[in-house]
């Protein structure tokens, strides 16, 4: 049984002075099922960042609906742990404080928080900062505390908006890998936007690639590629293959992109 149903799911933006409305998603049909990882490819204002926001509950369709588990989304909830690009901590909160955030808010008692903070310190690699602030931290750092803040929540649901979009290749890499193996543990099921092909291929098991705007869904890849992923993975004639195809699908459409701006 899918978890998450998107039915006939569109969306427009009324006029802007000095300019017509926006039609940023044509009506999309996708089902997830739990477990699932799905990574969502597509040149820039396709929308996914829209579409995404409409799972999260950040936003509502104009046409259309979404279901988690039967039930229709209507805001946020604690069920779908966000992380976005920019660092979205609190500048004012340590690392552990940031981490145990959301816990704090649902009442947890202290002596829980700490040990559930702990663990998802430890997990990310963060233990021996768990006092700094975020302005204390590398990129990757702060973007790690966020991956460590949304999971000690423990969501069904991870919905992530390009999280590794301003790190260095290196740190990048690393991260995917840190993610992976939290999925390959925990079992979650995570959308995952990019609009980066490696990135798409390597962590999903399925692509979703969108077309230019107004956004719809153009094909479904299905990654058949073993687990645990290790990086030398994307060396693999498999992973080239995938990639081949994928650059063409996004090609044609990154002009279609560009020739409209
Ligand atoms: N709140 C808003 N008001 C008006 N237009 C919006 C709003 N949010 C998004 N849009 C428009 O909808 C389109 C899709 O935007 P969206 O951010 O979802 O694209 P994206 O695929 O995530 O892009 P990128 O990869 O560049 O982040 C864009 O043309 C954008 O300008």
């Amino acid at each position: 049984m899918s978890m998450v149903r998107i039915d006939g799911v569109s969306r427009s933006f009324p006029a802007q002075r000095g300019g017509g409305a926006v039609k940023a998603l044509e009506p999309i049909d996708l089902s997830v099922a739990r477990n699932d990882f799905i990574t969502i490819l597509g040149p820039s204002g396709c929308g996914k960042s829209t579409l995404l926001r409409i799972v999260a509950g950040l936003d509502r369709p104009t046409i259309g609906t979404v279901a988690i588990n039967g039930r229709g989304v209507t805001g946020p909830g604690r069920d779908r742990g966000m992380v976005f690009q920019s660092y979205t901590l609190f500048p004012w909160l340590t690392v552990a404080e940031n981490v145990g955030f959301g816990l704090r808010e649902s009442g947890v008692p202290a002596a829980d928080r700490r040990a559930t903070v702990a663990v998802w310190l430890d997990r990310v690699g963060l233990r021996s900062f768990a006092d700094h602030y975020p302005k204390q931290l590398s990129g990757g750092m702060q973007q790690r505390t966020a991956i460590a803040r949304a999971l000690a929540n423990n969501p069904d649901m991870l919905l992530l908006d390009e999280p590794f979009g301003a790190l260095d290749n290196q740190t990048r890499s690393l991260m995917q890998e840190l993610l992976l193996g939290i999925w390959e543990r925990e079992r979650k099921t995570i959308l995952f936007v990019t609009h980066d092909i490696e990135e798409a291929i390597f962590l999903g098991s399925r692509v979703v690639v969108m077309s230019a705007r107004p956004g719809r869904i153009k094909a479904i890849v299905p990654v058949d590629l073993p687990h645990p992923r290790h990086y030398t993975l994307k060396t693999s004639p498999e992973f080239s293959e995938l990639k081949r195809r994928l650059t063409e699908e996004i090609r044609v459409e990154a002009v279609l992109a560009a020739n409209e701006h």
